[in-house]
């Protein structure tokens, strides 16, 4: 094909050449005509059509992002197809982007239609100084195919070049941990988020979970993923609310990890202690990109719903009694106020699911918790968090999950007596693992089994005896309560017996009164 093209080419050359030097010779008026039926001559011999895109456009100074996805899209094809390369490794990127040297060409399908992908690179003739080097060289890709598909390849395939270009781009982008920044006065364009590449290594095949939880959760995140289309036709944002919850080293931050990297997405964590009030809640949210996850940790405790507020009233009763009129402390308290978060429930509603929470599109919020039910209830209800994962101490099936990561061990005869103590014992994934973990790796995985053997013995011996002083203490209440209860019918029948004492009292000396009146009256009358 290509050495049949280039013979259409020189060929074509030939005849725009001989027309060039012959136009002269032509009187003015029939030149146009001529070129007309020329190009319809040519374009009958020649039905190929090229479509050319290149990397700079015009005056901007930024890289045509068609030219980038081709790139990405054409970097499978080149390294099969091409003979001389050129290696790149983009900016945030994690691949080797082979992309074809200088007029290379490589073919590609697409529904059964073949096309030509060459590069090329025009240089300029006229002198012009300039800082950037690229001004004198511009490289751009030619597509090249036949009349006949046009309509196919306008319309279709070059969607299908920039979609798969992309989704390229961003499966191998390097993803980004971000955090906020604490807003310390106010200074022209000031960076809200602040980040770090994210390379945590959790995934969902090492996350230890009852696998069909599990699996739930996978699909659940994936079915959100291709959603786009649903989520417009129903109206709503296309967002999704996550709250995990389960006591201390059960997963919650490895689960985010995981999400993560399932989905490549970006992480923005959130410290919403460090957020001044609702206005800066929702720049930050503003500031967020798509394919995002958004997390809040520990939300119990980061705002003044429950955990701020408990400690700043603690705080003032500290204060009071320590130095009431220490005007230091006074001036050190304000300061300390002032620093503190103003965020309330109703901003933090609003920025999950407020209008602004729509912009950007394709993000997943995050709450974590250790304890679910101090939380208001209208930040978690059903539409706000869509969906709602309890991370519980370790099962048998989690246990599994660790022994295959840690040990690399899928079943041994210790793992029956494992399994018997996992169910009479609490013990977090965090615990567990900690307790499979080789140390100074040289120990075997039956040593380390036994370790964790040994360790649930103990987590048991120690519930069994906490247990045993809690019912003790129940005990101790229960009887505390009983002898108060009866301390206080004791006093009340005391109580009552004055009264009716007195009572009586009172009467016997009425009577005895009224007898002496009556005694009087008749000795009156007498
Ligand atoms: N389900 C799990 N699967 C695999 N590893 C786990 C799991 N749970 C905990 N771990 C291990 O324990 C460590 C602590 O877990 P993680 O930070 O996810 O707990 P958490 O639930 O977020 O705790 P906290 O409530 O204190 O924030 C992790 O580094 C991880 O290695
Ligand atoms: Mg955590």
């Amino acid at each position: 094909m290509a050495e049949l093209m280039t013979q259409m080419g020189s060929a074509v050359a030939g005849i725009m050449v001989a027309y060039a030097m012959f136009q002269n010779y032509f009187p003015y008026e029939l030149r146009r005509p001529i070129k007309r039926y020329a190009e319809k001559a040519m374009s009958f011999i020649y039905p190929y059509i090229h479509i050319s895109f290149s990397e700079y456009h015009g005056d901007d100074f930024q890289r045509s992002k068609a030219y980038a996805s081709i790139e990405r899209y054409l970097n499978a094809n080149s390294t099969k197809q091409a003979k001389r390369l050129q290696a790149n490794v983009l900016r945030d990127s994690e691949a080797i982007v082979l992309t074809m040297a200088n007029y290379e060409e490589v073919t590609d399908e697409f529904s059964g239609v073949k096309l030509w992908w060459s590069s090329n690179k025009s240089t300029r003739t006229q002198q012009s100084i300039s800082f950037y080097p690229r001004e004198d060289e511009k490289k751009f890709f030619t597509l090249t195919f036949h009349r006949r598909h046009r309509e196919a390849i306008t319309t279709r395939y070059l969607t299908h070049v920039l979609n798969e270009g992309k989704a390229i781009t961003i499966n191998e982008r390097r993803r980004k941990l971000y955090t906020n920044n604490k807003n310390e006065g106010y200074s022209y364009r000031r960076n809200l988020w602040t980040h770090v590449m994210f390379d945590h290594p959790a995934t969902f095949d090492t996350l230890a979970m009852e696998p069909t939880k599990k699996q739930e959760i996978i699909d659940d995140l994936i079915h959100f993923t291709q959603s786009k289309d649903y989520y417009a036709k129903v109206g709503k944002a296309w967002k999704r609310g996550y709250l995990l919850y389960g006591p201390p080293g059960t997963g919650k931050s490895t689960m985010i990890a995981a999400m993560a990297n399932l989905l490549k997405y970006d992480v923005y964590d959130l410290e919403l202690t460090s957020v001044k009030d609702n206005t800066e809640l929702r720049k930050l949210l503003i500031d967020t990109t798509g394919k995002s996850i958004v997390v809040i940790e520990d939300i119990d405790c980061s705002l003044d719903l429950t955990g701020q507020r408990e400690s700043k009233k603690k705080d003032k009763e500290d204060e009071k009694k320590d130095a009431e009129k220490d005007a230091a402390k006074e001036v050190k308290k304000k300061m300390e106020e002032s620093k503190t978060s103003q965020v309330t429930l109703s901003g933090l509603l609003n920025f999950i699911d407020g209008l602004w929470s729509a912009c950007g599109g394709e993000r997943i919020i995050v709450f974590t918790t250790n304890y679910v039910e101090k939380l208001d209830p209208a930040l978690i209800r059903r539409g706000r968090m869509d969906k709602r994962v309890e991370l519980s101490y370790c099962g048998y099936e989690a246990f599994k999950v660790l022994a295959k990561n840690y040990l690399e061990i899928e079943s041994h005869e210790l793992f029956g007596e494992i399994r018997r103590l996992l169910e009479e014992t609490n013990m977090s994934p965090a615990d567990v693992a900690e307790n499979l973990m080789p140390k100074l790796g040289a120990e075997n995985g039956e040593v380390c089994l036994i370790r964790l053997i040994k360790a649930l013995e103990e987590a048991k011996e120690e519930a069994r005896i906490k247990a045993e002083e809690e019912e003790k203490e129940k005990l101790a209440k229960e009887k505390e309560d009983e002898e108060n209860k009866l301390k206080k019918q004791a006093k009340e029948e005391e109580e009552e017996e004055k009264k009716e004492k007195t009572e009586n009292g009172v009467k016997e000396n009425a009577t005895e009164e009224n007898g002496v009146k009556e005694n009087g009256v008749a000795a009156a009358a007498n």
